[in-house]
């Protein structure tokens, strides 16, 4: 059952009392000295870019930080003496860090070599192709008859069917309770498990507009990481239903008394798999789709510890041309707000990064992302974060039990995705490769190979068209 309800968050914005505004005691390592200086003293003056630059310059200059592990090996690779620009001077930066930095020295190779841009246009594996949709109408509601133009597959059920499937909405079938709805378990005739979200809170109008905002998501998106609707049902309240995903939710799960079910090798499943399905929303859907409320309550797990990305109630198309979205009203969940989201209301995909990256110190440390005491998760890891003190990081239930690669690779990423200013996190594309690590590279890079070996062979199809109409013609010109 969820119980992220108790941390849900929905009020208006008002940067003067923001907490986040707090001044935070100084801490001891010099890196976070650095950081906290520069809250207190410059915020009054500074633009935003000077502090994006002052706190990538602080970061690099600490070589145990992530970014300053990353800043190593990206100067080790500037000063490639084969690089014309190095030749002369052969600089002799090099990465120390044995081979940790070698991992990611061939992750700053591709990114040299590839734009940003390039790197987030890799198709995800697994995705599937996009669905065809059709259209198919209702009776019962005319306003809500344009919902069923988005998936040929979606049912239409009626109210006595969704009795019948959950025991008439019978409290023992509640598996989940959330801000805006109760989630019961059902099964329907043909012995196919499923969720009914029964929106339960708000007024109709309120109702009605969380509804059609969730479903006009939920029906455009199809990943193996997203939860999957079934169809709707509008007789006698508004319902969502959904496949029924075995385990719950990962909250439950993560920190409930079944916790010993996640080993490591799960966890990193599980990460692996958020991560698709967030890449998929931002990335690699129609449109772009910023969730806004990424939270271990909102994964679900399937029977093969599968996770699935729920509830789209909060979450917004975000047009191409628009760089962010500002909101005026905060809804989501405390201890995953990222600071640019809670101290100005600006929401795009690196709001989604940071709560991920609050996820991904979740499935490290086994700890809530806001305890019993409301201890964020955030201001507990940091310092060990800082000091790379992964055995302090790692959930004691998991004891020595990882692969110590998998764990380097998930810290730094939940460390880079946790970032202060958003324009240091990674997008869903960087974050995808830098969990997978050198594998994932690998096939990036033959990905690359085959795809420059396409583009020599197309461009020299094309210079022979060329020659073939113009220039034999020219040439032609010429000799006459
Ligand atoms: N398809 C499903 N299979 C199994 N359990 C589910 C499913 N969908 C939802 N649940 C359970 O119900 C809980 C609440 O669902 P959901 O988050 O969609 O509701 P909500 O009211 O929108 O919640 P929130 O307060 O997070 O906005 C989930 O955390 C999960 O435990």
């Amino acid at each position: 059952m969820a119980n992220g309800a108790d941390h849900r968050a929905s009020f208006p914005c008002d940067n003067e009392k923001a907490p986040g505004n707090k001044p935070e005691k100084v801490p001891k390592n010099s890196f976070l000295k650095a950081k906290h200086k520069r809250g207190v003293l410059f915020s009054s003056y500074a633009s935003a870019q000077d502090l994006r630059n002052l706190d990538l310059e602080n970061e690099k200059e600490h070589p145990s930080s992530p970014r300053g592990v990353l800043e190593s090996c990206k100067r080790g690779l500037d000063s490639d003496p084969a690089s014309p620009k190095n030749s002369a001077t052969k600089s002799v930066t090099r990465c120390t860090n044995s081979t940790a930095l070698t991992h990611w020295s061939k992750i700053f190779k591709l990114w040299k070599g590839k734009s940003i841009k390039r790197l987030a246009s890799f198709p995800p594996l697994g995705v599937p192709k996009l669905p065809k949709w059709k259209s198919r109408s209702t009776r019962e509601n005319p306003e809500l008859s344009n919902i069923y133009k988005f998936k040929s597959s979606l049912v239409n059920f009626s109210l006595s069917h969704l009795e019948t499937a959950t025991n008439n909405f019978r409290d023992e079938n509640v598996i989940g309770r959330g801000g805006y709805a109760k989630v019961y378990k059902g099964r329907l005739k043909d012995g196919q498990l499923i969720a009914v979200k029964r929106l339960t809170k708000g007024t109709t109008d309120e109702r009605t507009a969380g509804f059609l905002s969730e479903l006009g998501i939920i029906a455009h998106v199809d990943h193996p990481n997203t939860a999957k609707l079934i169809g709707v049902g509008v007789e006698g309240g508004l319902h969502l239903v959904f496949q029924l995903s075995q385990l719950g939710s990962l909250g439950s799960v993560l920190h409930g008394l079944d916790n010993n079910k996640l080993d490591w090798s799960r966890r990193y499943k599980i990460a692996l798999g958020i991560a698709d399905g967030l890449l998929y929303l931002h990335e690699s859907c129609h449109r772009r789709i910023i969730h806004r409320d990424i939270k271990s309550d909102n994964i679900l797990l399937t029977e093969d510890f599968e996770p699935q990305i729920c509830d789209f109630g909060l979450a917004k198309w975000l047009p191409d041309q628009w760089s962010h979205h500002s909101v005026s009203k905060f809804e989501g969940t405390f201890g995953y707000f990222a600071p640019e989201y809670f101290m100005h209301g600006i929401v795009d995909e690196k709001t989604d990064v940071y709560s991920f990256g609050i996820l991904l110190l979740e499935l490290i440390s086994g700890r809530r992302a806001l305890d019993h005491l409301q201890q964020s998760v955030v201001i507990w890891a940091k310092p060990l974060l800082n000091d790379n003190n992964i055995k302090q990081l790692v959930d004691p239930s998991l004891a020595n039990n990882y692969d110590p690669d998998e764990m380097d690779r998930v810290v730094l990423t939940a460390s880079l995705c946790i970032e202060q200013s958003p324009i240091l996190r990674p997008r869903m594309s960087q974050v995808v490769i830098l969990l997978r690590g050198d594998d994932y590279v690998r096939e990036l890079e033959k990905e690359c190979q085959r795809q420059t070996y396409q583009r020599t062979y197309s461009e020299e199809l094309l210079d022979a068209l060329e020659y073939n109409s113009t220039k034999f013609l020219c040439d032609i010109n010429q000799r006459n």
